[in-house]
Formats: structure tokens, sequence, C-alpha cells
């Protein structure tokens, strides 16, 4: 007998050939899709009866600092670097390992209730968040963040808790954490040491997730330095490949662009965040027209302010349509495909579409709401009327995290409770 049995459902399967199904049924068992399609003869030991719901592919935050829900709301409306200089670098350094628990944790309740099935993080005290993606039953790709920052020693000390962490936590939780290198960004790493990290990781078989060209400050600071750009700096060392996922690259030339093409190096557009900090426009519409892998993430909650991807897909969709004054960019089906398969793409390609022998990562969303009324569309609702509240079931791994807005591996209550009382221990440490 299967494990659980999906029926009634429009099935959005992001498979594209397969595409859509009405009333269609997903069969999963031992944490896999097993069957997919009109009909099926299986029974199940939980049957999930999905009438008036879109069945997809769980989304794929491919780019955030969970623990920073700790930050939410404390520094708004600064540049990055005055942001990170004089609010976020003077509170991190008083947080404790217990605070990061308590912020990852919220973090994965967060995820969990707005569909988000798996998320790429980049933090410290990263042994916290591991355990409570461990908890949580969500699927993550951690690393420790690399800062040298002109301190040797600083760097140094950071690349060994970075492989002990990865060598620690590679495949834990069921397979379902995998841990990357973390080399902050090409401004706060130098050339020796970015080369260091890249030599490291290829011979632990890790994969890198690194910010790049975030801001203008970036681009002059790197180009004044070495007399080239982040994107060939790293492409001279050697560092540059599909094991790569580079966050922001708002500031990327054509050139760049076609190095990343050319070494297939994932990107990860965090349209809010960069919104927020105005650090710039993302040519994300060239890098996709150019076939390189473009997916979503929120960044941290200090700079979006939530982990919401259903806010993240539309938002990307409309400004790039302001930013071309062309209303034909970034279609819902891409946008989609952005949040889903290519996120998963870069993380973990064994899920982001619901196609059998793919792992059973996916989503009831309810669609019998007022602002989903009516439907001419599901691709169009998902991104332009939908919100991370409409998610009423959550799977990751075959398990059931979130059951018709029942969250149930996490106790809801207790965990906003204790990290709120965290937080207000923090202020008094830090006098925020
Ligand atoms: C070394 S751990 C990660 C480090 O990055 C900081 N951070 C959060 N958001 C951003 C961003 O948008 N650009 C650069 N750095 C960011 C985070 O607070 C940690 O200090
Ligand atoms: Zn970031």
């Amino acid at each position: 007998m299967a494990d659980i049995l999906i029926k009634n459902a429009y099935v959005l399967t992001m498979d594209p050939d397969l595409g859509d199904l009405k009333n269609g049924t997903v069969v999963i068992e031992n944490g896999r899709i097993t069957e997919i399609g009109k009909e099926t003869n299986e029974n199940a030991e939980t049957i999930i009866d999905a009438k008036h719901s879109v069945v997809m592919p769980g989304l794929v935050n491919t780019h955030t600092h969970a623990a920073t829900t700790l930050f939410r709301g404390y520094a708004d409306d600064m540049q990055l670097a005055e942001w990170l200089e004089r609010c976020i670098w003077p509170a991190e350094a008083k947080v404790t390992a217990e605070d990061i628990y308590k912020g990852s944790l919220l973090a994965c309740l967060e995820m969990i209730k707005s569909g988000t099935t798996s998320f790429a993080d980049m933090y410290f005290f990263m042994d916290e968040t591991a355990k409570a993606v461990e908890l949580s039953g969500l699927r993550a790709s951690l690393s420790h963040g690399l800062t040298e920052l002109g301190n040797k020693e600083k760097g140094d000390n950071d690349l060994k808790e970075g492989r002990r962490f990865v060598r620690a936590w590679q495949g834990a939780a069921e397979g379902r954490i995998e841990t990357m290198y973390g080399p902050h960004a090409p401004n706060t790493c130098s050339e020796e040491y970015l080369a260091k990290v890249r030599e490291e990781a290829s011979r632990d078989g890790a994969r890198i997730h690194i910010h790049l060209l975030e801001t203008e400050a970036e681009l002059t600071e790197v180009k004044e330095k070495y007399g080239k750009c982040s994107v060939r700096l790293l492409d001279d060392i050697g560092f540059l490949g599909p094991h790569v996922l580079a966050a922001h690259c708002v500031w990327v030339s054509d050139s760049d662009m076609e190095i990343l093409r050319k070494r297939g190096v994932n990107i990860s557009h965090n349209v809010i965040s960069n919104m927020k900090l105005a650090s710039g426009i993302a040519p994300v519409h060239k890098m996709l027209e150019k076939g390189i892998n473009v997916s979503l993430g929120t960044d941290g909650c200090a700079s979006n302010n939530n982990l919401d991807l259903f806010e993240e897909m539309k938002t990307a969709a409309l400004l790039h349509k302001v930013n071309t004054f062309d209303p034909t960019v970034l279609p819902a089906r891409q946008v989609l495909e952005m949040g889903t398969v290519k996120g998963a793409k870069a993380l973990d390609p064994e899920t982001g579409m619901l196609k059998a022998g793919k792992k059973a990562d996916l989503i009831l969303v309810d669609m019998r709401k007022p602002h989903l009324t009516p439907c001419f569309d599901v691709a169009s609702h998902l991104v332009y009327s939908a919100k991370g509240s409409d998610v009423r079931t959550t799977i990751v791994n075959g398990k059931i995290l979130m059951d018709d807005y029942k969250v149930l591996a996490l106790d809801e209550q207790k965990v906003m409770e204790e990290t709120q009382k965290a937080v207000e221990e923090l202020v008094s440490r830090v006098n925020i």
C-alpha cells in the first residue's frame, strides 16, 4: 500500500512532458512520487482529497539567512554597507547559539506555512540551523558563512568551522541536509582565500554558495583592487562552475553573463531584498534568455522582511516588466519555473517537479478564496494573486509537515513565543 494518495487535484506538474492535470492523482511511497496521472487503483495509508486545491512542487528558496528572522524589522530603509556595518553585524556579534536555533526554527515554521519545501542558507552557528531543519522536516543546503574582511586569522577560523560543518552534516536528516561552503562575497574575501575555499570544496565534493555583485560598491571595490570585476576574478582562479550558487548578480555585465553561462553557474535572484536595499535591478530577463539557470531567493528577513516566495514570484514578474517596458517579460509560467524547477536544479534536481521517481516535495494551494475567484488560469493566480498563506498542506520527502493548515512537526505558538523572548533578551544585550 502507498503512503499518501492525493486525489481530485488540479496538478501543476511543472513537467513539460506531462503538463497540468485536471482531476489528477499523485501517489507517494517511501519519500518519492511513484505515480502521477488521472486515475489510480492504488490505496494508501493517508488519502488527501484535494478538491478545490492546486497540487504543485514545493517552492525552493535559493538564498536566505534563516536565523535573521531575529532581525525582522530591526533596521529598515538603509544602504547595504551602512545596514550591515552599523546595525546587522554589531547585533550578530551578540547573538548566541540558542538564539540562532530559535530564529532558524521560526524561519522553518514560516517556510512550511508559506509553501517552501527547501532552502539554501548561509549563516553562523549552523549546527543550530541544521538541528532546526532536522526537527522541522524541511530540506536544506546549509553553509557556514566565511568572511575574511582583511583579517587572516578570522578567515582561517571561519574556514576551519566551515569545513567541520560540511563534514559533520552532509547527508544528515535522512538525506534532507546538504552542506556547502559559503564564502560571503568577493569584496569580503580575498582572491587567495576564495581560491583556498574552492580547493577545499572540491576536495570535499561540496558545492559553494556566495553573494556576487550585489552592489555597485562591490563592483568598484573589486575593480580598484584587482583591475577586473568579481566574475572575471572568480573565473581566473577556476572558482566558477555548476557547483556554484551565486546570490544577487545585480551588477553583472554582458561579458560576465557570458562567463556565468559558459560555466553553468546557478543564480539566485533576490528581487525584494535588492529593491529594499536599493541595490539595483538584476538583468534577469537577459540571463534567462541566455539560458542561465536563474532561481528565486528571499535573502534574510533583515532585508525582505519575510520568507514568502509567492511575494517574490509576483515582485519579480512585475519589476522586470516595468524595468524593460515590456509586459511580456517574465510571464507567470516562467516565474513558476524559477520558483520550482530552476531552484531545484540549483539545490537538488531530484525535486522541483511532480513526476514519478522524483522526491515527494510538494504543496497544496487552497483555491477556495475570494482573491482566487474566478479562476481562468491557475499559473496566473499562483503568481499574481496567491499568497503564502493560501498554502494548506506541505509535504517534504513524502512526510506531511502541514496538514490542512495545521503544522505537525512544530508547536507554532511555542516557536513564536520563544523567539520573541530570545529577541527581548538580545535587545537588552545589544542596545538595539
Ligand atoms: C557570514 S554569514 C552571512 C552574512 O551575510 C549577511 N547578509 C545578510 N544579507 C546580506 C546581503 O544582502 N548582502 C550581504 N550580506 C548579507 C548576514 O547578516 C551575515 O552577516
Ligand atoms: Zn544574503
